[in-house]
């Protein structure tokens, strides 16, 4: 689970997360949606531990997050993530060495469906190729939370298309809670259960999709299209807060 309390995040004079209350406590497929620089990463990095909030709390599954927190229980990858310039395989066999529940069939179920040349060393991949390595890394952690900062950037259609069935099979198969950021709204509707808005430094929505349909028409949306949800409730609600 997990627990959002008041949480503020600063930069400098600039507060980017304003007092953001958040419970999520059942396994699934959560969509992260918010415009460029509304702090989607800021709120997944602190989530993961890996920089500290100004002000509140976050836990997950009781334990308080902060940089200094040892085993936060949260897997994160952004698309720019760095990893040792090691040949794919061995870079994905490390990775399980030091946690007891990684998934190593998963890894190199998922090396060989997406082509991924295991000699190949990871700098000499393209940009695409080390997102879906630093992915498959992440959602073979197994850890409790997988939080997943805008994976498909660098992905062609194809590997988009593959990259949504690997998400519905891993989390099928370790049910958990799975968090995804991303802009291309549309494309990843039919794979995720929940959504999260974030505007203007606040959750704007925290629904199901079927709550998505019930807002959309109350907004007056005929033919619903997340994309459309999304341009609605940014536009149009801006000026609340959930
Ligand atoms: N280390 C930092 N120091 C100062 N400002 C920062 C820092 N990191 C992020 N910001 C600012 O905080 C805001 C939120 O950034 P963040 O990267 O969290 O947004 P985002 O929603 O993930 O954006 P995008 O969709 O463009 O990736 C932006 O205005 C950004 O410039």
């Amino acid at each position: 689970m997990i627990e959002l309390s008041n949480v503020n995040k600063q930069y400098g004079q600039a507060t980017v997360l304003k007092n953001i209350n958040l419970r999520i406590g059942e396994p699934g497929i959560y969509c992260l949606l918010g415009r460029n620089g509304v702090g989607k990463t800021t709120l997944l990095k602190s989530i993961a531990g890996y920089q500290n909030i100004s002000d509140g709390e976050i836990r997950v599954d009781g334990k308080e997050i902060t940089t200094a927190t040892l085993d936060t229980g949260v897997s994160y990858i952004e698309n720019l993530s760095k990893h040792f310039n090691l040949p794919v395989r061995k870079l994905l066999s490390i990775a399980g060495e030091v946690n007891p529940s990684y998934d190593f069939d998963f890894a190199f179920e998922m090396m060989d469906r997406f082509e991924l040349d295991g000699k190949k060393k990871f700098n000499n991949l393209s940009f695409g190729m080390k997102t879906m390595v630093s992915t498959i890394i992440c959602l073979a952690s197994n850890k409790k939370v997988i939080l997943l900062d805008e994976p498909v950037i660098g992905f062609d259609a194809i590997m988009r298309a593959e990259f949504y069935d690997m998400l519905v099979e891993s989390y099928k198969k370790h049910p958990r809670i799975i968090i995804v950021s991303t802009h291309i709204i549309d494309e990843i509707e039919k794979t995720i259960e929940k959504l999260i808005i974030i505007d203007k430094g606040a959750i704007r929505f925290f629904d199901t999709l079927k709550a998505v349909e019930t807002e959309a028409n109350s907004l007056g949306i005929q033919q619903l299209s997340l994309q459309d949800f999304f341009i609605q409730m940014v536009r149009h609600k801006g000026g609340d807060t959930k």
